[in-house]
């Protein structure tokens, strides 16, 4: 899907602007993409969110990407657009505001799913950037899953997309994926690009959800 996804988008315009989710889950598929048959020298690479911490911590997105896929594979090194969680998040958001300027809408976006139905960095009872005109990135503080500083992409800005593919897998995540399917407004709810959302769960969430 990322693949075809990417295809196309070169195809008619020559690049593929692809924004990564960061966590554990999207691992397996960033590890599977690094054999792709493509043109790398399209590829554009963006960060849903980032935690601050410094660069080669092994809990920060771009390290995790970096260690499966992006280190091995030869996408020009001015189009990995990291977000730079080791200034702190104020610093670091306004950055990434500022690499997104002349950016338009994403080809693509992978977001995941916490267990609290946060998405990239926008957790229940904190800002997301959903009104119209929204800053392009927030700087998160106190976030209740560790480490309490990050930055995120606005849930506007995470919407100004071709496509947005949620990826979800484990047990633990059954309440979040109830609460979504039951109209909860959990933040990725927030997440409403004008094709609407792709939503990939693995088995473990499709069987029914006992009350
Ligand atoms: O902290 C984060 O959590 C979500 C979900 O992560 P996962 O490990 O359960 O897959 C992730 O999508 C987000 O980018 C990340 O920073």
């Amino acid at each position: 899907m990322i693949t075809s996804s990417a295809a196309e988008a070169i195809h008619e315009r020559g690049q593929f602007h692809f924004v990564l989710a960061g966590g554990s889950t999207p691992r397996g598929i960033y590890h599977g993409l690094s054999a792709a048959p493509t043109d790398w020298s399209a590829w554009h690479i963006y960060f849903s969110d980032e935690r601050c911490l410094p660069p080669l911590d092994p809990e920060r997105n771009s390290r995790m990407a970096a260690e499966v896929w992006l280190d091995r594979v030869p996408i020009p090194q001015a189009q990995l657009h990291a977000i730079r969680g080791e200034l702190g998040a104020l610093q670091a958001s306004r950055m990434y505001a500022e690499t997104l300027r002349t950016v338009g809408a994403f080809d693509l976006v992978l977001l995941g799913l916490g267990e609290d139905g946060h998405t990239a960095s926008l957790f229940p009872g904190h800002e997301w950037g959903i009104v119209p005109g929204s800053q392009d990135t927030l700087a998160v503080y106190a976030a209740p899953k560790l480490p309490p500083q990050r930055v995120s992409l606005s849930a506007t800005r995470l919407s100004r997309a071709r496509q947005v593919m949620f990826v979800v897998s484990g047990e633990s995540k059954h309440t979040a994926v109830a609460e979504w399917r039951a109209g909860k407004n959990i933040p990725a709810r927030a997440i409403m690009p004008q094709a609407g959302v792709d939503v990939l769960v693995d088995a473990t969430l499709l069987v029914p959800i006992a009350h």
